[in-house]
């Protein structure tokens, strides 16, 4: 018996080293098209409306292991010989994926919120291929090397779209250089501030002195630094009158009135222009997130980019699409800070997002689980503010947007070209040669109602301030580095996309 196991060994030798090849050694390639739902690397993808800088044109975009390699007219590409795998859209838009640089994925720590898994499948179904983590609402908040490092690890092998991270400027870091030094080297694309109480009892707003250390760190860098810009004033005191319903939307309206943005608006101005040393380029990049006062806080705004200033600001969609007279008693999912404000101010918010005052769009996802919504209860007051959006920001912004003429090229601008620039990532944000196959397909005359029949991806899409709403564009596939991670309520199998850090 010894001597026949003997003889046979090296036989069994052989078996093992063939199986080994087959399943363990292959399942390494195999692992490489699960991040895919195409089982190729090197096609073309064709459309009559594909969007790049230059223009909408009729042609394809070939697209090579993750980058795009070429873009051909329809008129050259008749005669084309190369071609390969080829994917046609059609009358379908081909459009550079959506770069959110504001949302709140709450992982770790507080995954139930949201979480990178299905926070990323929402935004692959919506269009968006890179989304730039807050740092605060997950726990502990990004604003230190050892915090970003569990932000990183949770992210690893969680998300299926690109993520890039903000750190967060605090009191605790702000006067401890090396810590701030130490945060940025590691990676985050810029910093984040409060100048009011965030809601998170570990993020604690910044005040004047604050910022200033933050801006003359990040000016080392060239990265910028993002701002809630809401000051307290008192004009909250008429709260303790009892004819404020806690129900009714306008008691929590006239809790912040447009004096808060303005306040710290102007506060912000006078600081970036005092850290500069000898002259604008010197300074840190300033940029205002969402944005909801269209009158003097947004006149600053312009006057300052005139003067010169190093500033950015964003809106959300639901400060373009939402008015606070539409606001029923009670629905604390249109709960958010800045207020969504009356319909003049939406309208102004239009013009000046159309004009080029307002230079992007982002979606500040901001989720909770649906008790801290307090829906039931319906108090103003006391509910989570913040709105979920992520995977219909698009269709909303195309929406609401086509009323005022919106075109193809203004969706691109606001959604990707400028949010790639303030992020400082070069290789993305546009169709062009040589940078990453990030595109998204849609169809901007597909009509549909957002209720339970459509695959929503997000944690609540209960508490979404969208739910309900008739909106038109209807994404087909998102690709990111030429993965395509979502075609048609399905999701590449394995989540592939890709931690971005700053160099
Ligand atoms: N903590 C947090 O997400 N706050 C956000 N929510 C909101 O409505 N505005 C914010 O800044
Ligand atoms: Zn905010
Ligand atoms: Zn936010």
């Amino acid at each position: 018996m010894d001597h026949f196991l003997w003889r046979i060994l090296p036989l069994l030798a052989l078996l093992a080293s063939f199986l080994y090849f087959y399943y363990v050694h292959d399942s390494s390639k195999f692992s490489t098209s699960d991040c895919s739902l195409l089982p190729y690397n090197h096609y073309w993808i064709t459309s009559k409306g594909i969007v790049t800088p230059r223009g909408v044109i009729s042609g394809a975009v070939e697209v090579k292991e993750g980058i795009i390699v070429s873009i051909v007219k329809e008129e050259d590409w008749q005669g084309n010989s190369k071609r390969g795998q080829i994917i046609d859209y059609d009358e379908a838009v081909i459009m550079p994926g959506l770069i959110d640089v504001h949302a709140h994925l709450d992982d770790p720590g507080r995954a139930e919120w949201e979480g990178f898994p299905s926070g990323t499948k929402a935004a692959a179904a919506g269009g968006i291929t890179m989304l730039i983590d807050m740092p605060l609402n997950s726990f502990p908040s990004t604003v230190s090397v050892e915090t970003l490092r569990l932000k990183l690890e949770a992210a690893e092998k969680s998300i299926y779209v690109d993520v890039g991270f903000w750190g967060g400027l605090v009191p605790e870091n702000a006067f401890n250089a090396s810590s701030l030094d130490a945060l940025l080297s590691a990676g985050v694309l810029g910093l984040k501030s409060f100048m009011c109480p965030s809601g998170i009892n570990d993020f604690p707003m910044t005040n004047a002195s604050h910022i200033k250390e933050g801006l003359s760190v990040l000016a080392k860098y060239r990265r910028p630094l993002l701002v809630h810009a809401e000051i307290q004033l008192d004009s909250a005191n008429y709260l303790e009158d009892d004819a404020n319903d806690p129900r009714h939307y306008s008691t929590y309206l006239k809790t912040r009135p447009p004096a808060w943005e303005e306040a710290a608006i102007r506060e912000l101005l006078t600081l970036s222009k005092d850290t500069r040393i000898g002259g604008p380029a010197e300074g840190a990049h300033l940029h205002v997130v969402h944005l909801s006062d269209s009158g003097s806080s947004l006149q600053l705004l312009k006057e300052a980019k005139r003067s010169g200033d190093s500033v950015t600001v964003e809106t959300c969609p639901h400060y373009l699409a939402f008015s606070a007279e539409e606001i029923q008693d009670g629905d604390t999912r249109f709960k958010c800070a800045p207020p969504i404000r009356d319909a003049a101010n939406k309208e102004a918010l239009w013009k000046a997002l159309l004009e080029g005052d307002i230079d992007m769009l982002s979606s500040d996802h901001s989720p909770t689980v649906p008790e801290l919504k307090l829906l039931n209860e319906g108090n103003f007051l006391k509910a989570w503010g913040g709105i979920s959006s992520l995977q219909f920001v698009f269709p909303v912004t195309w929406s609401y947007g086509r009323n005022y003429g919106v075109t193809l090229e203004q969706l691109a601008l606001w959604w990707s070209e400028r949010p790639a620039k303030l992020i400082g990532q070069d290789s993305k944000g546009s169709i062009e040669v040589g940078k990453h196959a990030d595109i998204f397909v849609w169809e901007p005359n597909t009509d549909f109602e957002l209720n339970d029949d459509l695959p929503i991806y997000l944690k609540h899409p209960r508490i979404s301030a969208y739910m309900g709403t008739k909106l038109s564009g209807k994404v087909l596939a998102t690709f990111v580095r030429g993965n395509l991670v979502y075609k048609e309520g399905k999701h590449a199998s394995a989540a592939c996309g890709s931690l971005i850090l700053a160099k």
